[in-house]
């Protein structure tokens, strides 16, 4: 039996060593556990806000969750969906284009992508097959727990950020600034929730005091560049795109930066990019950023709640945009973006600078192969190149590239699962390469 994925080819739970197998094997199951056992706890509360009707589908939906926890515990194949939702043809399709002569793509033999994003995009068509709970999303309140549980991380940094933010009085070189809201907002992306199993850790402190220590987890950092693409005098675009990761703290960072941007015109417009559908657990949609500026605005924190106003003005007046598009929650990595969404693709090309957040962002952006680490970035985007772009990635899987020779080596000798935590931060760019 082959343990280890060998080079190049799509990481896939087949393999024993690797975080696809993991994910499958144990974390899949504790985040399905820990869905059921959150919506028989908040059973009365989903009741008393989408009517008694739902008590009876919250039945109907726990035993189809437990039915996809068996089918992925069992490694049954993974059926095509039935639904007349948009996406589905794109799942289908590409679910039977993997299937080869021994059959029908399984859970522990299959494209880990493919796997992973079919259990969430699942999980979404079984509230969607309901009459009552076709608008709950079914990681609400371990989003707004998220929030509330890093409030006090968030009421420090606001504090901090005044002055710049709010009072506009330099207190560093522009340039310096950048890089170091930067490198909160990387860090920012460690608290996701599906890496935790759906635990919503308390995050306390200053973030700005920690910021030296995490220097060197920074196993990749191309944050001169990124500031010489967003500084560029030459630029004829203004825009500035985010993908957005999570909500809550994750969140606030993405603000807090695209606000530095406004404000010392490094862009004149940001569009943040959702999911449209309850995702990966903590990724942001389009309500949990407005609850989320709502929440910050009225909070009692004075600072807090300037934040908020500051923001809420962004959206209203435009400068700031919530953009939705169904590309993101497809099963399919970014090289396929130029042929089936290509509206999207020449959308993100008017922007100056794309900035993809998070994990499941990197696996996308880079194909989930395992590259030889030392891979060029511009090679592992296999024609991805709509504008200039970078990623700000904790690491949570075995996907990297773009290292420096013995990097990895070095990082396995210390602790073998390196890759598994979201301890190390990755800042990589790269410039558009004409095709
Ligand atoms: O929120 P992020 O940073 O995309 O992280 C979530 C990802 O990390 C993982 O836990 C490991 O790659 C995946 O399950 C998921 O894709
Ligand atoms: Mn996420």
């Amino acid at each position: 039996m082959d343990l280890v994925t060998p080079r190049n080819v799509h990481y896939n739970a087949f393999y024993k060593r690797s975080f696809a197998y993991y994910t499958m094997k144990e974390r899949i199951p504790v985040i399905l556990t820990q869905l059921i056992d959150n919506l028989v706890r908040n059973k009365d509360k989903i009741i008393s806000e989408y009517g008694q009707g739902a008590g009876e589908e919250l039945k109907i939906v726990i035993g189809e969750i437990s039915k996809i926890k068996y089918e992925v515990q069992t490694n049954k194949p993974l059926q095509e969906i039935v639904s007349s939702a948009p996406d589905i043809k794109i799942y289908n399709d590409y679910l039977a284009k993997q299937a080869t002569d021994d059959g029908w793509p399984t859970y522990f033999n299959c494209v880990w992508l493919l796997a992973e994003c079919y259990i969430y995009r699942k999980l979404y068509d079984i509230f969607e097959k309901t009459n009552t709970l076709k608008d709950f999303d079914l990681f609400r309140y371990q989003k707004e727990l998220a929030l509330i549980d890093s409030i006090d991380s968030i009421i420090f940094m606001c504090k901090s950020l005044s002055d710049m933010l709010l009072n506009e009085k330099a207190l560093y070189p522009v340039k310096d600034m950048f890089i170091h809201l930067l490198k909160l907002n990387l860090w920012g992306n460690r608290q996701d929730l599906s890496i935790t199993n759906g635990v919503v850790n308390h995050v306390t402190g200053d973030p700005m005091s920690n910021l030296e220590n995490l220097e060197s987890y920074i196993i990749s950092d191309h944050s001169e560049d990124i500031w010489s693409a967003i500084s560029d005098p030459a630029a004829t675009s203004q825009i500035v795109d985010i993908v957005l990761d999570n909500a809550a703290y994750e969140l606030y960072f993405d603000f807090c930066l695209a606000d530095y941007l406004l404000k010392n015109n490094l862009a004149s417009k940001v569009r943040f990019y959702v999911k449209n559908m309850p995702w990966f657990i903590s990724d942001a949609m389009t309500r949990d950023v407005n609850w989320q500026i709502k929440q910050l605005r009225k909070h009692s924190n004075k600072y807090v709640s300037l934040f908020g106003q500051q923001w809420d003005k962004h959206f209203k007046d435009g400068s700031w945009t919530v953009e939705v598009e169904d590309f993101w929650t497809y099963p399919l990595d970014y090289s396929y973006m130029k042929c089936l969404d290509n509206k999207l693709y020449r959308k993100l090309a008017e922007a100056k600078l794309i900035i993809f957040k998070g994990d499941l962002n990197y696996r996308k952006l880079f194909g989930e192969r395992n590259w030889d680490p030392i891979t060029p970035i511009e090679k592992a985007l296999q024609g991805f190149h709509p504008s200039k772009l970078c990623t700000l990635r904790t690491v949570k899987c075995d996907i990297v590239c773009g290292l420096r020779d013995g990097l990895v080596e070095e990082l396995e000798a210390k602790n073998a699962q390196w890759s598994y935590k979201g301890d190390y931060g990755m800042i990589q760019f790269c410039e558009k390469v004409e095709q």
